[in-house]
C-alpha cells in the first residue's frame, strides 16, 4: 500500500519475540525502509570478538561503535545466536548507546518515514513515532522459535540452554540502567505466543491502518 505521507513505525520487544519478522513485513507492505537496530549492537560485539578484545573493554566498544556503517551491516555474520548474547553485554555502555542511537535517529528521520525495531525505539530512539508496537511472547515459545531458527540453518542446540540464554538476556536488557527494554506508555502490546506470523502481521497492520485512518479523519 503506497503512502501519501510520512509514517514512522517503532517496534520493540525481547529476543526472538518476532519483532524483526513483523518489522520486515510491515516495511514491505507500506514501502518503507527498515532498520534492525540490534544489528548495530551486534556489529560492535562482533568487532570485539573478532579482534580478541574483551566485551568489557568500553573504550574499544565505543571506538567500534563510531565505525558502525548502517549501509554495510553483514546480517549473515551478525545473526549467530552467540553474537546476540555478546551484543547485550556491550549494549549496557551508555557512551556506545549515544553513538549508535544518533545513527539510528538519522535513519528514522528520513523523508517518508521508516520502520525500526529494537529495544528502545519507542522510548528513546523515536519517541515521536506515529505507531509504537511492543511485541512479546512467552520465553518458552521464543526458545522454540530460536531453536527452529538454528536448526533451519543446519545447526543444533539444546532448547533448555536457549531458554536460559533468553531469560538471561531479558534480565540484562530489562534491568540495565540506560534505556532498559520496556513498552513506551503509548505502545500497543501484541503477545504473539499463540499467533502465527500471518496472524501477528494482520494484527499489527490493523493497528497501523487504524492510526492512518484516524490521521486522515476517517
Ligand atoms: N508469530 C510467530 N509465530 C511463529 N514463529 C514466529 C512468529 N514470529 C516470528 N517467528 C519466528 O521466530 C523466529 C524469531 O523471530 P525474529 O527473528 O523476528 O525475532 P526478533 O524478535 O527479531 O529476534 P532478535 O531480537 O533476536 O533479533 C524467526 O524464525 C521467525 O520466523
Ligand atoms: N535498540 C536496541 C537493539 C538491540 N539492543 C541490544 O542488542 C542485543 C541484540 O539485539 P537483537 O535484537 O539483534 O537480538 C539485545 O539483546 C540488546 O541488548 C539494544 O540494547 N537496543
Amino acid at each position: 500500500m503506497p503512502l501519501m505521507t510520512s509514517l514512522l513505525i517503532a517496534i520493540d520487544g525481547p529476543a526472538a519475540s518476532g519483532k524483526g519478522t513483523l518489522a520486515r513485513r510491515l516495511a514491505d507492505y507500506y514501502h518503507l525502509p527498515h532498520l534492525d537496530t540490534g544489528l548495530t549492537y551486534r556489529a560492535v560485539a562482533w568487532d570485539l570478538l573478532r579482534n580478541g578484545q574483551s566485551l568489557d573493554d568500553e573504550a574499544s566498544a565505543i571506538e567500534a561503535g563510531r565505525h558502525v556503517d548502517l549501509s554495510n551491516l553483514d546480517k549473515h555474520a551478525l545473526s549467530a545466536h552467540g553474537v546476540g548474547e555478546a551484543a547485550s553485554r556491550v549494549a549496557v555502555i551508555p557512551e556506545l548507546r549515544r553513538i549508535l542511537v544518533d545513527k539510528q535517529r538519522d535513519f528514522a528521520r528520513q523523508p517518508g518515514g521508516a520502520v525500526l525495531d529494537g529495544r528502545d525505539i519507542g522510548t528513546v530512539v523515536a519517541p515521536e513515532a506515529d505507531v509504537k508496537l511492543y511485541i512479546t511472547a512467552s520465553p518458552e515459545v521464543r526458545a522454540q522459535r530460536r531453536l527452529r531458527d538454528i536448526e533451519g540453518r543446519g545447526g543444533s542446540a539444546d532448547v533448555s540452554e536457549i531458554l536460559a540464554d533468553i531469560r538471561r538476556r531479558d534480565e540484562r536488557d530489562m534491568g540495565r540502567a540506560d534505556s532498559p527494554l520496556k513498552p513506551a506508555a503509548d505502545a500497543h502490546l501484541l503477545d504473539t505466543s499463540d499467533m502465527s506470523i500471518e496472524a501477528a502481521f494482520r494484527a499489527a497492520r490493523a493497528i497501523v491502518d487504524g492510526m492512518l485512518a484516524k490521521r486522515n479523519g476517517a
